[in-house]
């Protein structure tokens, strides 16, 4: 056990630990839950460093903060960013603050930090039963070092199989059905939605990567047709076993709609076979807690490695919202010969969880890295060169399972959004201004002089029309559609449970016709201002009475899993003014059921515990949805929060129109020059696995 010695003089002791760790409490700068770590490690081991059990807070505090361990060279270069200081909704409290970690690390190096931490009951290298791991300069608490162990031990186990899996394809018979699908090779460039099939046809494991629009459910529909096909064809009397899942219910349904979509494109014989390959290509999205089998009141699944998932291939949508532990249930649960497909948009936020998977896998994606093998067989399959600025013979294996998309076929050339998407994605806040220089029909943006200016109503209550009005005529609309369809569908109190589904449907579809988002919680530019602010000028517009917590036309997000009443987090519902048995007038909830059925789940305000007013929603939780009109509201000044995956996730989230409001000018062009870096170990570890050849 190391003592605390020379050198540490700012925490001289461990009641003086104690004391600042309460402090840093008290406004809100740390999680209690780190704290109360340190105070069970004091417990076990009295004689520690108090300089080690600070980093084990800091530690814990950045799994809070979606870091899967602490960076302590970042720790060491910049101590403060390790509580992002100033935090949102900083707590008020009495006195001066307490020391900064600067304060409190002033003067260690890096040796420094290292050998407080070399205490073999405190901390471990490898596996081992201590609470702490340092691995490299990367603190972990030992459940996320032993789940990114996992991980990385999983994909590289799948990345090295491939002759075993259900369904092989025989790569002669690979190439037809790749003109087939889609159409002859294209002599000039390189189609990549036809590599990704191929790639992915080729392995146990694939990642396809694309921002919005660049095809990737159209890509893994064909695919899916591709698989099917060659396993039909080979004479199998069952067809693959396949299924589809989205991490939220929302980008579960959406992914149903754009399967049902595709399939209808599908290139496929007009014949029996033709008929059952498509009839084998599920139209049915689960979510992923559904499809691994949450268990209430536990964060394991009835799915894991002794009880498989019966299916041979899986799909997941917006992949890069799942995080290190859910990708660790996701992988236990996966049989080993079954195939994974992942999809997502690598630039997106990553999950507010620890972790960023999808964004490690496809750190490499925009370069290829495809060795002269690879590049030699998907010629051979597909019938394109890969440029040669892509090949790299020192790529690695997972470079051989990830594919970029790279054209939108959604946002065209001249595309408001689309242009606006790719300059804040480039991190380029010359291209942002010359974007908002020619903004198109598409973008919108308003100057905002304070929490009152009138450009709020006029945005959130009608879309801002007169701003922005398509070139087909249709307009931008703002909350006051889906409560006017509220008002001018409701069958009334004698309809029956079909009219007031298909009701609740409408309402529900019209309610995604438009969202602000907000890139805090609180404050007069955060969701709890907006949310109060949004409801006030819609009651003044006469189109809503918000009496109490629950009043009709209420729209409600869903914080937290409920197995009971079968929803889940990000979940969106709105309350509709019914009628019960007898016929007097009842509040309840309706909720899209998620499966892909068009089903309405109806359930009472009082049953919902966890749900937020949803006409303002953080970008965080709107992510896997879509809309038509999506509103932007910025903060007034640059935090830890606003970065450029942020605003990008915000503005992708527009399907048709997206509008900016703007506290401060300018504060857009600072923001895409931030950027989330979250601390993870997952690459080195692959790329460690990878290297042994496991
Ligand atoms: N190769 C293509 N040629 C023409 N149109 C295409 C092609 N690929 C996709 N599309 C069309 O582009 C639109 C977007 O495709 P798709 O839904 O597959 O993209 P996506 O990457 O899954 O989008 P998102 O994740 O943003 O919803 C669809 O209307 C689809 O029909």
């Amino acid at each position: 056990m190391k003592a605390a010695g020379a050198g540490e003089a700012p925490l001289a002791g461990q009641e003086v630990l104690q004391g600042l760790l309460q402090g840093w409490v008290d406004r809100g700068w740390l999680r209690p839950l780190d704290r109360a770590l340190v105070v069970f490690l004091q417990e076990q081991l009295p004689a520690a460093s108090p300089t080690a059990l600070l980093l084990a807070a800091l530690a814990s505090h950045q799994v809070g903060r979606g870091h899967v361990c602490l960076d302590l060279e970042a720790t060491r270069s910049d101590p403060d960013r390790t509580l992002s200081l100033p935090p949102e909704g900083e707590m008020p409290a009495d006195g001066p603050p307490p020391p900064r970690p600067s304060q409190c690390l002033a003067g260690l190096g890096m040796a420094d930090l290292v050998s407080a931490l070399e205490d073999p009951d405190l901390v471990g290298t490898g596996p081992g039963c201590t609470p702490l791991v340092l691995q490299g300069r990367r603190l972990y608490l030992r459940r996320y070092w032993a789940c990114e162990q996992r991980v990385a031990g999983a994909l590289a186990q799948r990345l090295g199989r491939g002759t075993a899996l259900r369904g092989s394809m025989d790569e002669e018979r690979l190439r037809p059905w790749l003109d087939r699908l889609f159409g002859p090779p294209d002599a000039q460039g390189i189609d990549w939605q036809r590599a990704a099939c191929a790639l992915a046809a080729s392995g146990a494991f694939a990642v396809i990567t694309g921002g919005p629009g660049t095809g990737k459910t159209t890509t893994v529909v064909r695919l899916l047709a591709l698989l099917q096909a060659l396993h039909l064809e080979a004479g199998a009397e069952v067809p693959l076993r396949i299924r589809m899942a989205a991490p939220t219910g929302k980008a579960a349904a959406r992914l149903n709609a754009a399967v049902a979509g595709a399939l209808g494109g599908l290139a496929l014989p007009q014949d029996a076979f033709g008929h059952a390959v498509r009839e084998a290509i599920p139209a049915r999205v689960t979510t992923l807690h559904r499809l691994l089998g949450s268990r209430p009141g536990s964060r394991h699944f009835r799915h894991d490695a002794r009880r498989p998932l019966a299916l041979d291939a899986l799909v997941v949508d917006e992949a890069s919202m799942i995080d290190l532990e859910l990708m660790d249930a996701l992988l236990q649960a996966l049989p080993p010969e079954a195939r994974l497909i992942l999809l997502g948009d690598r630039d997106q936020l990553a999950s507010v969880e620890a972790g960023a998977v999808l964004g490690e896998l496809c750190a490499r994606a925009g370069e290829g890295h495809y060795t002269p093998e690879r590049a030699a067989w998907l010629q051979a399959v597909t019938g394109q060169r890969t440029p040669p600025e892509q090949q790299d013979p020192s790529g690695n294996a997972l470079d051989q399972h990830v594919v970029m998309l790279r054209h939108s076929h959604r946002f065209g050339a001249d595309s408001g959004i689309g242009r606006l998407a790719r300059a804040v994605n480039a991190g380029d806040a010359q291209a942002v201004a010359a974007v908002w220089a020619q903004p198109g029909r598409d973008l919108a943006r308003w100057g905002l002089e304070g929490p009152d200016d009138p450009a709020l109503p006029a945005v959130c209550v009608d879309g801002g029309t007169h701003r922005s009005a398509g070139g087909d005529g249709a307009h931008p609309g703002g909350y006051g559609r889906y409560l006017r369809v509220m008002a001018a569908a409701d069958p009334g109190p004698g309809a029956d449970a079909t009219a007031r589904d298909a009701w609740a449907r409408e309402v529900l579809a019209a309610l995604e016709d438009f969202q602000v988002l907000c890139v805090l919680r609180r404050g007069p530019w955060g969701v709890e201002g907006m949310n109060h602010r949004i409801a006030g000028f819609l009651q003044e517009r006469g189109l809503l009475d918000p009496q109490g917590i629950w009043y009709p036309g209420r729209p409600v997000i869903v914080t937290g899993n409920d197995y009971g009443l079968g929803l889940m987090n990000g979940d969106m519902g709105v309350a509709l003014r019914v009628a019960d048995a007898t016929r007097n007038p009842v509040l309840r909830v309706a909720f899209p059921a998620g499966d892909g059925s068009g089903r309405i789940r109806w359930v009472l305000p009082s049953r919902l515990t966890a749900v937020e007013t949803a006409f303002a929603l953080t970008v965080h939780k709107s992510q896997g949805s879509e809309f038509r009109h999506t509103a932007l509201v910025l903060p007034d000044r640059a935090g830890p929060l606003l970065t450029r995956e942020l605003v990008y996730t915000a503005i992708t989230r527009a399907s048709r129109w997206f509008t900016l409001l703007e506290p401060r000018r300018g504060i857009l062009e600072e923001a895409v020059t931030r950027r989330v870096l979250r601390s993870s170990g997952l690459q080195a570890a692959l790329e460690g696995r990878l290297g042994r050849g496991e």
